[in-house]
């Protein structure tokens, strides 16, 4: 049995997260129910930006808000001097209600709508991350229209396959994202942008994909990226002063999961573009990232009670959970594995290997295979780790079932941060037919 994040036993063996027993928070705000350690995510947010520090390099860190988006997180963020990425008007609005500063929101996405950009010139957001020629030209139309300039990133595909899961590599050439950098379309953006009035070309973006447990794809990206950017220099006199690396840096959720310390993956890519701009004469960009997983991933954690259990006699025993697929799509999705312990048990060696199950009418709608538990019975609290990260964020209402709530806990204090939905919240938006 492994505990993550912040995780510990009380002497009643209970799991405590962030300094409160999450017996005490079930009884107060019941299950689903999903679990932060702010205190960690800060020291994440620290982590990096003292990496940037450390090395002296002139740095943004945006946190990819699509990982788990609310205006309690956002004023986290915010407290923590860190940027933020946003990916739709969704988020964008509520970064706003946030009271985020505007000029450290950064707007990325691969069809963002001329109401969505419209909104983001309006708002003085720091700057466009333009994923292709379409939005370029909107963007043309709408800052041009409002005499008004806005900063771009150009976001450009550099042909890397990143060894993670097939739905989410992002940087290889055919990919849905970006400018392509060899065949010239990533060259045509950069031209057009800087004949654009009110384009202010800050410099170049790439994100290689998520979950990523390698350094090898980010610096080849960062080498491909300085390689065109010094022809372009000759070609055309244009240097950035921006390269964004994106994010992607694994987290372990499980003992099989291996991930280099995310300080690590920032020090060999600062590396990789000092050798490359070193190489070819050029003065050493501003390195922007933007973690989502590494941030908030190992801080959440979903409590759940247990309800039915099935015996498949040989085969396997069921344990069914009061959530699943509407709360934590990865398992489903991708695969995705996770660790659990039963929390008003923790200290309990295991006994016996169980599935988990969900409640959703999907056989596909599995947590865990092949879990090691103490013996269960019904009403017993399971904690599954590692959640923090695109959890909420991708929760669903299939089978209309509410969302669950979700609570902060840091220095042995827990705050209700996002409420549970409600059966009345499920039919706001529904209209009678007669
Ligand atoms: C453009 C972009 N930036 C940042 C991220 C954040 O990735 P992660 O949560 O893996 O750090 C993503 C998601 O993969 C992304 O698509
Ligand atoms: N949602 C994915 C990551 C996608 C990242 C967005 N580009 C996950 O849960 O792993």
């Amino acid at each position: 049995m492994h505990l993550h994040g912040t995780a510990v036993i009380n002497d009643k063996g209970h799991l405590m997260i962030g300094g409160v027993s999450t017996i005490d928070m079930v009884k107060q705000y019941g299950t689903p129910l999903y679990v932060y350690d702010t205190a960690l995510i800060r020291e994440r947010a620290r982590g990096f930006k003292e990496t940037f520090q450390e090395l002296g390099v002139k740095a943004e860190v945006a946190y990819a808000s699509k990982a788990f988006s609310s205006i309690a997180i956002f004023q986290l963020m915010k407290e923590e001097g860190l940027s933020l990425d946003v990916v739709s008007g969704g988020e964008l609005y509520t970064a706003l209600k946030a009271e985020f500063p505007s000029e450290r929101i950064h707007f990325n996405g691969n069809n963002k709508s001329r109401d969505e950009l419209l909104m983001a010139v309006k708002n003085n957001i720091g700057c466009i991350v333009v994923d292709n020629f379409h939005e370029l030209r909107l963007i043309s139309g709408i800052t041009g229209e409002m005499k008004q300039h806005v900063k771009v990133l150009l976001r450009v595909t550099p042909g890397i396959e990143a060894h993670t899961h097939d739905y989410i590599l992002t940087g290889q050439e055919d990919s849905k994202f970006g400018f392509d950098l060899q065949n010239g379309q990533a060259e045509e953006a950069m031209k057009q942008s800087l004949e654009s009035e009110y384009i202010d070309l800050l410099g170049l973006h790439c994100h290689i994909g998520s979950q990523i447990f390698e350094t090898t794809g980010f610096n080849l990206a960062a080498k491909k990226i300085i390689e065109k950017v010094a022809e372009w220099k000759s070609a055309y006199g244009f240097i950035p002063r921006v390269i964004n690396l994106g994010g992607g840096f694994g987290i372990r959720y499980t003992q099989e999961d291996d991930p280099i310390p995310p300080g690590q993956y920032v020090k060999e890519m600062i590396n990789a573009v000092k050798g490359e701009t070193a190489r070819f004469g050029l003065e050493m960009p501003e390195i922007w990232i933007e973690p989502g997983r590494s941030l908030v991933g190992d801080a959440g954690t979903s409590l759940y009670t247990i309800g039915s259990s099935k015996e498949v006699p040989n085969i396997r025993k069921y344990l069914a959970v009061d959530g699943g697929m509407s709360d934590n799509i990865r398992p489903a999705l991708y695969s995705a594995k996770y660790e659990a312990v039963i929390a008003n048990k923790a200290g309990a060696d295991p006994q016996e290997t169980v599935s988990i199950a969900g409640k959703c009418c999907e056989s596909g709608d599995m947590l865990i295979w092949d879990l090691p538990l103490p013996e269960s019975e019904a009403g017993d609290i399971l904690a599954v780790f590692c959640t923090g990260a695109y959890g909420y964020s991708m929760a669903n209402n299939y089978n209309r079932i509410p969302r669950p709530p979700v609570v902060f806990t840091e220095n042995g204090k827990s705050k209700l941060v996002i409420r549970r939905e409600t059966y009345d919240d499920l039919i706001t938006l529904d209209q009678l037919l007669t």
